[in-house]
């Protein structure tokens, strides 16, 4: 484990001029009316940046900004829109490593997967570059022999976005790729554990040529404030937020006064299941990957790990043995697999659902939730057996590295067992029997299945979920609709 010096994050970087601590509105970088606040390396502890405390009214400039700047930016078109955002995103892979270094700073993944997230996020950059040319519409056959009709689609205006501290370049360039290729104005206010990496977006975005006020990045210690401006502002035409779903239910009610458009990708609940006939080594490798990716602080986690009664034991022994194996520690240390949580709640969390599952019955194979020395915010991972529909980590998204593993008898059990939930983001099952995986798959209630897989997460397919894990798509030709209002002209000739 690192010694917790102070990270002195300027040093770490080839290009230093990526790490910029103010708010970008209207192609300036500004200060905040309401001071700074601080970010700190969940690691070790330390303050690495006094982040510009917008205000809501330097918020509304910002939305001001995006509304004037909008009409132009529509009026280019699809392929010159398109050459903007390759611009941009040849310059995130042309950082890629800075701006993975910046992410694990402030968020604490290892930074293999925050090297991964920037190309997960630019990836969403180039798909809808390329989508922006795509934007079609149709003719309609008259309805009576005069009559011309003829379809198109137009950007739906000024897009706000609210995303949280787990995916913090990803996220938002999942919301601002197919908003700026359908010719929609941006304003993205990110979590304020993790405002770096939302900023040096921004740093490349006006390398990249994409014009003033098109893109503004909003930093604020205020998150409520922020809603409720990009909620109450007529400007907005449409709110996008990643998030928990206890706030998703706030902005949405806060966003019905306007009847403005959300779109919503909110907590999960995954099942892991796995069936007797499946490939247990695959099966482990997948668990280990979906788990444990992001020290489990991921919506698309698996939170319930089931697996049929002839293998339990065997799969039990397998995963503790694979998990034994990972190393915790600084995500800015090589050979790290897990880093720390984002906050000390967080691990009050985990250590919460391992006491009730141990209080109702299940039994600790490896680890038992300890916290580990040092100044960072560091938690053993954790496999508890004999879990049970009462525990905590039934209903509630643990969002950390604990791996609760359910025993059941038949495939309908199982599936009555995944569906017991009021989220439905992503689901994964492993099977070899065909017919298995063809009943299971449409049985499951989720926006997302994963089939002999533990990762599902692309920018070609349409992430989202049903029931309270959201509303919308992001991602996939699918992605750029959210940003887009449907016209119909009725022509008399
Ligand atoms: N479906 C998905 O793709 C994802 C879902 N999630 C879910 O989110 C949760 C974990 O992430 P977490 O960041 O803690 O979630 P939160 O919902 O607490 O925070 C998400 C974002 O919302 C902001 N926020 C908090 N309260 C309000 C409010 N009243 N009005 C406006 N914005 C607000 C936060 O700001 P600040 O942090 O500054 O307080 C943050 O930027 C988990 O439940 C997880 O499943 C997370 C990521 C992806
Ligand atoms: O915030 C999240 O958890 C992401 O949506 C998960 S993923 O898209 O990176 O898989």
């Amino acid at each position: 484990m690192l010694d917790h010096t102070a990270t002195n994050l300027a040093t770490l970087l080839d290009d230093p001029s990526l790490l910029k601590t103010q708010g970008y509105v209207n192609g300036a970088w500004i200060d905040g009316d309401t001071g700074t606040f601080e970010v700190t390396n969940p690691a070790r502890g330390d303050v690495i940046a006094e982040v510009a405390d917008l205000s809501r009214a330097q918020v509304g400039t910002a939305i001001d900004a995006a509304y004037a700047a909008q009409k132009e930016w529509a009026s280019w078109t699809g392929k010159e829109r398109a050459q903007a955002l390759r611009k941009w995103f040849d310059l995130m892979m042309a950082n890629q490593k800075d701006l993975g270094t910046i992410l694990t700073a402030e968020q604490g993944k290892p930074l293999n997967e925050a090297v991964g997230e920037i190309a997960y996020g630019a990836s969403f950059i180039e798909f809808f570059g390329e989508e922006a040319k795509r934007v079609y519409g149709e003719t309609i056959p008259g309805h009576q022999r005069d009559k011309r009709i003829t379809v198109m689609k137009q950007p739906i205006g000024v897009a706000a976005s609210i995303t949280p501290w787990n995916f913090p370049n990803a996220m938002i360039t999942r919301k601002a790729a197919p908003a700026l290729a359908a010719g929609c104005a941006f304003v993205a206010r990110p979590a304020s554990e993790t405002p770096l990496s939302a900023i040096a977006l921004a740093v490349l975005a006006e390398r990249a040529g994409i014009p003033a006020g098109v893109f503004n990045v909003v930093p604020s210690s205020s998150a409520s404030e922020v809603g409720k401006e990009f909620c109450e502002n007529p400007k907005v035409r449409k709110i996008t937020f990643t998030g928990s779903t206890e706030v998703g239910r706030i902005l949405l009610r806060q966003a019905a006064d306007q009847v403005m458009k959300c779109s919503m990708e909110l907590g999960g609940n995954a099942p892991f299941i796995v069936f007797d006939d499946a490939d247990l080594d695959a099966a482990v490798e997948g668990a280990i990957m979906c788990k444990f990716r992001n020290n489990g602080q991921t919506c698309v986690c698996a939170n319930r790990i089931y697996v049929q009664a002839g293998v339990y034991d065997a799969f039990a022994e397998k995963l503790k043995a694979a998990v034994a194996r990972m190393k915790v520690g600084d995500g800015l240390e090589e050979g790290t697999d897990l880093g720390p949580l984002i906050t000390t709640e967080a691990i009050e969390k985990v250590q919460q659902h391992i006491a009730d599952a141990k209080s109702k019955g299940a039994e600790v194979i490896l680890g038992g939730g300890d916290v580990l020395q040092g100044a960072g915010n560091f938690i053993e991972p954790t496999i508890v057996t004999g879990a049970t529909r009462d525990m905590l980590f039934s209903t509630d998204e643990t969002f950390g590295p604990l791996a609760p593993l359910f025993k059941f008898e038949t495939e309908d059990d199982v599936i009555e067992l995944a569906n017991d939930t009021i989220f439905g983001l992503a689901s994964y099952f492993y099977a070899k029997d065909l017919s298995r995986v063809y009943k299971v798959a449409e049985a499951l209630e989720y926006g997302i299945v994963g089939v002999n897989t533990g990762i599902i997460s692309t920018e070609v397919a349409p992430f989202g979920g049903v029931k309270q894990s959201g509303l919308g798509r992001e991602g996939s030709h699918h992605g750029i609709e959210d940003f887009l209002e449907m016209k119909y002209v009725c022509m008399s000739v």
